[in-house]
């Protein structure tokens, strides 16, 4: 009996709220799930990304699988174990990161070879071998191997890199062997043609995913292009299972992939955003680093939730980060990834309440009128 179960929760237009049951709990939908690349979300302790609202976290196969190698790790009890982080975490299948950080790269029909960016030593990721590595990690939801291309590409290129992945969607399918207390998802490709984003998502469904990702976006692309790629594609994919938009985004680009359909989202955005400085809040993000802070007295947002942002003045965030303090970098991390699961946690009661097109103007407002 499968162990992972997606429910649909209510709907408002195309924006959904839902919730992925997993043997390590819930899941609320539509979700930011913070980067934990290498086994760590940067600068904060696990119980500190928990208080902020995150129910998952992402963990890197790529990263994970070079240092400490993905055999250590399952000897060391698994990745929950290794982290100390007992809910559920999703993990790549790490062939984007090949593609983005190795070395001396090959891709052929089996896989990818690659020299590791840390030590030059040779590895091989196959559609097989990713299964067993995620496996090996005890990831809850884990994700096919697939080659994602840049935009803008040649059709014929955006053509061939879908259909091998739809090859290795099939082979990452038999790979994973119907365990039960995980979830496998399929990653749609096919660029910004619509038809052959449609080609990709039958595909996927007739070999059959617990979810559907959406790749190949958040790669250099205009917003407009992502957005309309989303409403070509939702349509097409299962009402019933959950759709995880990779890579994204920036809070404009999560209230807009929420409103065309999309339930799940990562960016390393708000953590690396916040170690340099720049805080996310209701009244969309401010650069602390400017020197304009330096006499400020008041605090970030007076009417936040999050008492990070009622305790310190500006001018002394200022200059924590002008003097990169590593304090600067916990708080400014603890604040971006808190305003972000306000804005999905706001999002929900907004579906739930039928009333998503306010909240979006609502919030959308806020950005604009930034007293900033
Ligand atoms: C730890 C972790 C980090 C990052 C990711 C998502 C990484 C990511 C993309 N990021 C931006 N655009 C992206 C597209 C793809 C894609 O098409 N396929 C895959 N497998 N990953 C992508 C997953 C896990």
């Amino acid at each position: 009996m499968k162990q992972v179960n997606f429910s649909l929760i209510a709907s408002d237009g195309m924006a959904r709220r839902g919730r992925i049951d997993t043997p390590r709990g819930e899941i609320n939908t539509p979700a930011f799930m913070p980067v934990g690349t290498a086994g760590t979300v940067k600068a904060m302790y696990p119980e500190q990304v928990r208080e902020t609202g995150a129910d998952i976290l992402l963990g890197n196969t790529y990263h994970l699988m070079l240092r400490p190698g993905a055999e250590r790790v399952a000897g060391l009890g698994g990745l929950h174990t290794f982290m100390d982080w007992q809910r559920p975490i999703l993990t790549d299948s790490g062939g984007f990161q090949v593609m983005s950080l190795a070395k001396l790269r090959k891709l052929t029909e089996k896989g990818v070879t690659f020299k590791s960016h840390i030590d030059g030593s040779s590895h091989e990721l196959t559609p097989e071998r990713s299964i067993e590595i995620q496996t090996l990690l005890d990831s809850d939801i884990i994700m096919q191997l697939d080659e994602c291309i840049a935009l803008p590409a040649e059709r014929k290129e955006m053509e061939r890199a879908m259909e091998l992945s739809l090859r290795w969607a099939d082979r990452s399918k038999t790979a994973f062997n119907n365990q039960a207390n995980r979830a496998l998802f399929g990653i749609v490709q096919g660029g910004d043609d619509p038809e052959l984003r449609a080609r990709s998502a039958a595909g996927l469904q007739s070999i059959g995913f617990d979810g559907y990702s959406i790749g190949g976006l958040a790669v250099g692309e205009p917003q407009e292009v992502m957005f309309r790629v989303l409403s070509d594609i939702t349509p097409e994919l299962p009402w019933d299972r959950p759709r995880y938009l990779m890579g994204v985004g920036k809070p404009d680009d999560i209230l807009g992939g929420i409103e065309r359909g999309v339930d799940m989202f990562d960016c390393v955005h708000p953590t690396r955003a916040g170690r340099h400085g720049h805080a996310y809040t209701r009244f969309g993000v401010i650069n602390l680093k400017n020197a304009r802070h330096k006499d400020d007295h008041r605090p970030l947002d007076e009417a936040s939730p999050n008492p990070n942002c009622r305790r310190w003045s500006r001018a002394y965030l200022h200059h924590l980060v002008r003097t990169e303090e590593i304090l600067g970098a916990m708080v400014l991390s603890q604040i971006n990834l808190a305003y972000y699961q306000e804005l999905t946690a706001g999002a929900r009661a907004a579906i739930e309440a039928g009333r998503i097109s306010d909240f979006a103007a609502e919030t959308r407002a806020a950005w604009a009128a930034g007293d900033l």
